[in-house]
């Protein structure tokens, strides 16, 4: 007997012990690897000369036993070798098995979601059954195998019985379940029925392509004797006979209008392995020239592996109806990875072949057709279910972002107005169309300010004073922004016309411009010239100061418009302060620009007069203390760290 892998004797566990109520979906995931033992076998057909398959003759089979407590799942598609048994099902397939025992690690005691998020497929029918057959021949193998375990103790894998799958042509695999003991909490006696059965497969594998059969019982007059009287009552006789349980049109072939929104969502958590049901449905379908039917989802949830090497964009890709390419990453562009769906045009050759799909100017024009729907239903939920699309952006937004900096800005025309950012005026997100639209006729530029906590940028003095100016603030906490703003460069804004009460506006390009810049002009004309009265009557003093911080900082200069402030940490040049507190967290740390540091000092605040009072007085080393200590607790206020926090507390200490 050989042992499972560690990660699957884990899941098996969770299986076997689930309190998990909806058990019956493991008939779904046991007909969704039979129909996709099919695809392979019928892609393999119709692209490999040496395989011969009556397209036709391809099919699911249901059978329950009642007295054995059995219900088999058969299919003649590709079948396992031998080896392909110990390795399909002696460990976790899919998902990666790392994966799995992290989120395992994290989710202790929250089966559900596991089994949810992973799809565990195969190993889900240890949720009923105590023992579990399968039988397989390889197409094109000699030999059957039997792979059967109690999902506990290990598994064996030895030739198949004889009479089991030992024709020649006997291609296909077996899945026998021995249901567990039916119990009152637990009852698995439904699933040995017809109409059990029956209903599963309405309920959640109506749309599989292929047919899924069942012998059934029906009942039909039996035909009136010639002698019969004029008594005679018609007689009834019960007769077996195969039905298709499934409507197998694809769903993505139905219009929206036909299916309800339920068996949307079911298709879409069985086929993507998702315990949510989707934030949107996109359905749409082409005739022409290029013909194609789409369905597409767009998740409620951020995949748990959106951000890892791991994760794999695409749409899957099927041409009349069979499956090319379960991920065929060209349909989608980066930025919108995270959309599933499928597909399916009669139109991409079968022959496609992984390196001629970019070159493929059908497949081309459906993904630049995808595009469109996408952003045009993003659009849709942003203007008509805004707290639906606040979800969408806190779940996929950081991707959009990603998508404007790696083009170099090329996409930013088509993904700026897909953005939200907090607004500090209005305590909620905001879209840069309406940003500009609430500006002051004055403001000629779009402000933001960037940091890791968004509570913490709203406190900052300028963001505080630019919002008492009257200026909105982007409050920008993603380490993407200010990088993307940098390739952004400038926001659009169409003419607006006037009418009688309203001046109307030019086309314009506002820059982005970070609020702690030291070019930014937030101050009124008042306090801009007091600020240059006192930079004049004050030179010794800036001089004094900015010999004491050497090269801490590229200048020392009176600023207006600080608020109640005494200082602030100003940066000029092309790296801002966030952008270099970001920069020296990766990688590349060592050899990270940094910042260019202006002190901007409040003369209107009393600490300025205790600095001129020092420098009047010849005070050199309490200037310079002073000085240090604006400085550093400048920083502070920005979130930024100090160079040696010992000696800011000391010298707090020795000037109290
Ligand atoms: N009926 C079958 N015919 C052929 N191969 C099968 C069959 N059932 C399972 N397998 C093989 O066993 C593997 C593991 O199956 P399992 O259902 O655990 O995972 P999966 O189907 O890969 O993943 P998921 O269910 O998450 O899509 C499959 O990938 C497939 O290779």
């Amino acid at each position: 007997m050989k042992q499972f892998k560690t990660e699957s004797k884990k899941l098996l566990d969770l299986m076997i012990n689930s309190i998990y109520t909806n058990k019956e979906i493991f008939l779904r995931e046991l007909i969704s690897n039979a129909s996709d033992a099919i695809d392979k076998l019928s892609f393999e057909s119709l692209t490999n000369p040496d395989v011969h398959v009556d397209q036709d003759s391809l099919a699911i089979h249901l059978a329950f036993d009642k007295d054995a407590r059995t219900i088999t799942v058969s299919d003649n598609g590709i079948g396992m070798t031998k080896d392909e048994l110990d390795k399909n099902l002696g460990t976790i397939a899919h998902s990666g098995s790392e994966a799995f025992k992290e989120a395992n690690a994290e989710h202790q005691g929250q089966d559900m979601d596991i089994i949810g998020q992973f799809g565990v497929g195969f190993y889900s029918a240890f949720m009923v059954a105590d023992k579990v057959r399968v039988v397989s021949r390889a197409y094109g193998a000699d030999e059957a195998f039997a792979w059967e375990s109690d999902g506990r103790s290990g598994y064996t894998i030895e030739p198949a019985a004889e009479g089991e799958r030992s024709g020649e042509n006997d291609h296909g695999t077996d899945v026998t379940l021995y249901l567990r003991p039916s119990t009152e909490e637990d009852n698995t006696d439904r699933f040995l029925s017809e109409w059990g059965l029956r209903d599963l497969v309405t309920r959640y594998s109506n749309y599989v392509r292929h047919p899924i059969q069942m012998m059934v019982t029906k009942s039909r007059e039996k035909p009136k004797p010639e002698d019969a009287g004029d008594d005679y009552k018609p007689e009834y006789e019960d007769y077996q006979e195969l039905e298709t349980l499934n409507s197998m049109t694809p769903i993505w072939k139905k219009r929206s209008s036909e299916v309800k929104q339920e068996d949307y969502d079911e298709f879409y958590k069985s086929t993507f392995h998702d315990w949510e049901k989707p934030q949107r449905t996109i359905s749409f379908h082409a005739e022409g020239a290029l013909s194609y039917d789409a369905l597409l989802f767009i998740p409620s949830e951020q995949p748990f592996d959106l951000y890892s090497k791991d994760y794999e964009k695409g749409l899957a890709l099927y041409s009349s109806n069979v499956l090319i390419q379960e991920k065929c990453a060209d349909l989608l562009p980066d930025y919108y990875n995270f959309v599933r769906g499928i597909v399916d045009s009669p139109d991409v050759t079968l022959n496609i072949s992984r390196e001629t799909l970019q070159q493929n100017s059908q497949l081309r024009a459906i993904a630049r057709r995808i595009e469109k729907k996408i952003h045009s239903e993003l659009e849709d939920m942003r203007d008509n279910d805004r707290e639906g699309y606040e979800k969408f952006f806190g779940n996929f937004g950081r991707g959009l972002k990603f998508g404007i900096y790696n083009s170099y800005g090329s996409k930013a025309a088509d993904l700026a107005d897909l953005l939200l950012f907090w607004s500090a005026k209005e305590g909620k997100q905001v879209t840069l169309k309406e940003y500009v639209t609430a500006m002051p006729a004055e403001q000629d530029k779009i402000y933001y300010a960037a940091g890791d906590s968004r509570d913490r940028l709203e406190k900052m003095p300028v963001v505080t004073s630019a919002v008492n100016h009257g200026f909105d603030v982007l409050l920008c906490t993603q380490d993407v922004d200010e990088f993307m703003f940098q390739f952004m460069r400038t926001y659009h804004v169409d003419a607006v016309a006037g009418d009688s009460e309203h001046k109307g506006t030019d086309a314009r390009d506002l820059e982005f411009a970070n609020v702690s810049s030291a070019d930014l002009d937030l101050a009124t004309e008042d306090e801009k010239k007091a600020a240059d009265e006192a930079t004049t009557e004050h030179k010794d003093l800036i001089d004094e100061l900015k010999g004491d911080l050497g090269d801490k900082v590229t200048d020392v200069r009176v600023a207006a418009g600080l608020g109640d402030a005494p200082a602030t940490i100003a940066s000029e040049g092309p790296v801002s302060l966030e952008m270099e507190r970001v920069i020296s967290q990766g990688p590349e740390a060592a050899s990270a620009p940094k910042a260019q540091r202006v002190l901007q000092l409040n003369a209107a605040h009393p600490v300025f007069g205790k600095l001129v009072a020092a420098q009047e007085a010849g005070e050199k080393d309490r200037l310079k203390l002073m000085g240090s200590i604006l400085y550093d607790q400048a920083l502070l206020v920005e979130g930024l760290p100090i160079d040696d926090p010992v000696e800011f507390a000391k010298n707090v200490t020795e000037l109290m």
